[in-house]
């Protein structure tokens, strides 16, 4: 079952390059068993090229290490808060993406523009709001995770399967590490189609709530968890 985990989760992170979601050693994916609650993440600062599967490495939903030689990705708290917090879901990819980053660091939620954004975010996929100086001088990426939980207080995280945590950059989850690394390539795809948008329209606006209900409830169902995609 681990064994499983880890050749999905290692698959979806050699996925980053080939999809150029990643640049040097940025971003990281990762993967929980919900059974046993251990979550399989890659190794902090390790080039993708080199990457194994031995040298994934599994926390507990704490973020204590459990198995591994390596150290976990610096950003595991933030997704051992965001598995805690989400209990649908099986895979989160964290990337520095370039389109979806420069939203995030411009302080902008993506608008649901067209069809493409509708057939997997459910309106505008929202940025967090700035952290606090106690957030950022704190336990800072345990704090980011909380950070994006209260940003879906009021939203279904089934039907916007990312954010754009202000300032830094698109973090994306799904049913599985496979799902959140698709959910993850269109995201950022959406945030260049916005980008284009707006540039050769500025005063572009969203898409009609029936278009984009038509688009996304087709897909996905009202409510079901990560409905079967066609
Ligand atoms: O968000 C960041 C840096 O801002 C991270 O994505 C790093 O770029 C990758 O860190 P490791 O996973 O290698 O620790």
């Amino acid at each position: 079952m681990l064994d499983d985990l880890k050749q999905q989760v290692l698959d979806a992170n050699l996925a980053l390059p080939k999809h150029g979601m990643v640049t040097f050693t940025w971003g990281n994916v990762s993967g929980i068993d919900r059974e046993s609650g251990l979550v399989v993440i890659k190794p902090s600062g390790v080039e993708y090229d080199v990457l194994k599967k031995e040298d994934l490495v599994v926390v507990d939903l704490m973020g204590n290490v459990v198995e591994g030689e390596l150290n976990p990705s610096s950003d595991t708290p933030t997704h051992v808060v965001l598995y805690r917090a989400f209990p649908e879901i099986g895979g989160i990819v964290h990337t520095h993406s370039p389109h979806a980053t420069s939203w995030a660091q411009a302080g902008r939620g993506i608008p649901a523009f067209g069809t493409t954004h509708a057939d997997y975010f459910y309106g505008e996929i929202p940025c967090t709001r700035p952290m606090t100086e106690a957030e950022i001088k704190g336990a800072y990426e345990a704090e980011t995770g909380h950070v994006i939980v209260e940003t879906f207080a009021e939203k279904r995280y089934d039907h916007m399967p990312g954010v754009l945590v202000h300032a830094h950059a698109p973090f994306a989850w799904g049913k599985d590490a496979m799902e959140a690394l698709h959910n993850a390539v269109v995201l950022e795809e959406t945030a260049k189609m916005a980008t284009n948008t707006l540039a050769l329209n500025p005063n572009a606006t969203h898409m009609q709530q029936d278009l984009l209900d038509k688009h996304f409830l087709r897909k996905h169902g009202k409510d079901a968890y990560y409905g079967q995609r066609n």
